[in-house]
């Protein structure tokens, strides 16, 4: 399966930049069928994310964040509805939309730089300039000096950062992230995601990241989006603004202490657990 375009492609190249990259969800809903059981796991669901956004998902387990991340990936085809990724239909995964997951799925049999160079093998680009991207990407994920290294050899955080070197050397649109820390210590987590949150800032990414922590995603988001149980579907969206925030600005952990900060994290929560049911 391969995306498709659904509008000459003159139109697709006329149409805005930023438009371009507007991901479109219009009545996207999920139900599991196993035997005689169904499992509706997304009610019908409608949402608009543009180019720059993080957007946090956040909702009681099983209320289908992963689903919903992977039907915007293309792994998994929706029973009802329709993606578009600008004007183009969203029928399977693409380079355009990079993944990572909760844990790292690196090629254990490869070097780290055999990992980050895999995308750029695949397409076809040759050796010295694809060595050149890989070695670009980890100096920006700082694995710097870890590129002859094993995948096991690295510690979770640093496999981590290589995974995320692994999508962003494919010049992605959209990073999709499932959890990607919830396996990490505090500390590690806390330095991945103010470097996520530089990276953002750095190439303009749109981020759509999956959590079960409220704190994590209040801090990291420009919009959360709470969902309710199952069957999944959005209940609240929430613009995140906090002290300081600014086009160029890196937000510090600094500003979990500040009143702002609590009240929306309270605010989520609440919502959250009234979600349960
Ligand atoms: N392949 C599948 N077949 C049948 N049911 C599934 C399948 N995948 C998920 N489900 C069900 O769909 C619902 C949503 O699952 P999903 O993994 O999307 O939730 P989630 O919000 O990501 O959960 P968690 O926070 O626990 O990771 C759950 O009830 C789950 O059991």
């Amino acid at each position: 399966m391969t995306d498709q375009t659904t509008t000459p492609d003159k139109a697709a190249t006329d149409i805005e930049p930023d438009l371009r990259n507007r991901l479109t969800l219009t009545a996207v809903g999920q139900t599991y069928s196993s035997g005689s059981d169904e499992v509706v796991a997304l009610a019908p669901t409608d949402l608009t994310i543009d180019p720059g956004e993080f957007v946090c998902l956040v909702g009681p387990s099983g209320c289908g964040k992963t689903t919903l991340l992977q039907i915007i990936a293309g792994f998994l085809e929706p029973t009802s509805g329709t993606v578009m990724m600008g004007s183009t239909h969203v029928r399977g995964p693409s380079p355009d939309r990079g993944v990572v997951f909760q844990a790292p799925t690196l090629y254990p049999w490869m070097s780290v730089r055999g990992n980050v160079e895999f995308g750029p093998r695949s397409r076809g680009v040759g050796k010295a300039q694809r060595r050149e991207m890989a070695d670009t990407m980890l100096e920006t994920v700082g694995l710097t000096g870890f590129g002859d290294r094993r995948p096991y050899e690295l510690s979770g955080g640093m496999q981590q950062r290589a995974q995320i070197a692994r999508v962003l050397v494919n010049n992605p649109r959209i990073i999709l992230m499932d959890e990607p820390y919830g396996a990490l210590d505090p500390l590690t987590r806390e330095r991945l995601q103010v470097e996520l949150l530089s990276l953002w800032r750095r190439e303009r990414k749109t981020v759509i990241f999956v959590t079960h922590s409220v704190e994590e995603a209040v801090f990291l988001s420009t919009r959360v989006l709470v969902m309710s149980a199952r069957p999944g579907r959005v209940i609240i969206d929430r613009r995140i603004e906090l002290p300081g925030d600014g086009p160029e600005v890196v937000r510090s952990p600094a500003v979990i202490a500040t009143s702002e900060f609590q009240q929306l994290k309270l605010e989520l929560a609440e919502a959250i657990y009234a979600a349960h049911g």
